[in-house]
């Protein structure tokens, strides 16, 4: 199957540094400081592409030498919107390249049992509806946090919508294409499967405990 067939607004970073430092972060072996190092650096990568579309205008400047007509980013631009608690992993990369953006978080964890995504957190900007919010999350795994969080930010009022991950699933992808098929999903990579419980295969294991070193 191909990725079209599984999303229709899918983009898989292939860019050779990102596919680089993201077989780093997938090794056992990869420590903790290195493995947020890894995951705000490939986010950053990301986050350029995620941003291409941006729209611009043009502005009157003075360089040193002579006026000019330069392009400019137009209107209110962008809200990163972190599924917590691992989306905060991607959060910082993606700031790093836009500083200004705005930020918003949703709370949530998947139910062990059920895998249902449990809300217990919420706060958006209040302007977010005049932005492009990027939700960002490390892992697409069933889909259902994904799915939830970006209903969220639809709740919100926002019209121009992406998700950003390191790691999806073909069964994220399928979910994500059901739920909120205009939304693009900007991934590094497609895996295999979902496991027993529904853990990313090959993956590269538990994002939130591997960023924050809590197992
Ligand atoms: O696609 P899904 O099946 O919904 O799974 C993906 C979710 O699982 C992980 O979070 P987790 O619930 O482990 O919470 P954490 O970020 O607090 O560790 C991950 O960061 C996603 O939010
Ligand atoms: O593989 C997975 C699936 C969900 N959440 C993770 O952190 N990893
Ligand atoms: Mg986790």
């Amino acid at each position: 199957m191909t990725t079209a067939n599984l999303h229709p607004r899918l983009t898989v970073v292939g860019h050779p540094l990102v596919q680089h430092k993201l077989t780093l972060l997938r090794q056992r072996e990869t420590s903790t400081g290195e493995f947020r190092r890894l995951a705000r650096e490939i986010s950053l990568l990301m986050a350029y592409e995620v941003t291409r579309d941006l729209p611009l205008e043009t502005r009157r400047i003075e360089t040193p030498l002579e006026p000019m007509d330069s392009p400019i980013l137009s209107g209110k631009k962008l809200c990163f919107v972190s599924i917590l608690r691992a989306g905060d992993g991607i959060l910082e990369g993606m700031l790093d390249l836009v500083p200004s953006a705005r930020v918003g978080h949703i709370g949530l964890y998947r139910d062990p049992t059920t895998l249902a995504p449990v809300e217990y957190y919420l706060k958006l900007p209040e302007d977010v509806r005049s932005r492009l919010a990027v939700v960002v999350d490390p892992m697409l795994a069933t889909g259902h946090s994904a799915a939830a969080a970006v209903e969220r930010v639809k709740q919100a009022g926002a019209e121009q919508i992406s998700f950003a991950c390191l790691l999806a699933a073909p069964e994220g992808l399928s979910i994500m294409a059901e739920a909120h098929p205009e939304v693009p999903v900007f991934t590094c990579a497609v895996d295999r499967c979902l496991d027993d419980h529904a853990y990313i295969r090959p993956g590269l294991g538990d994002a939130g405990d591997r960023l924050y070193g809590t197992k």
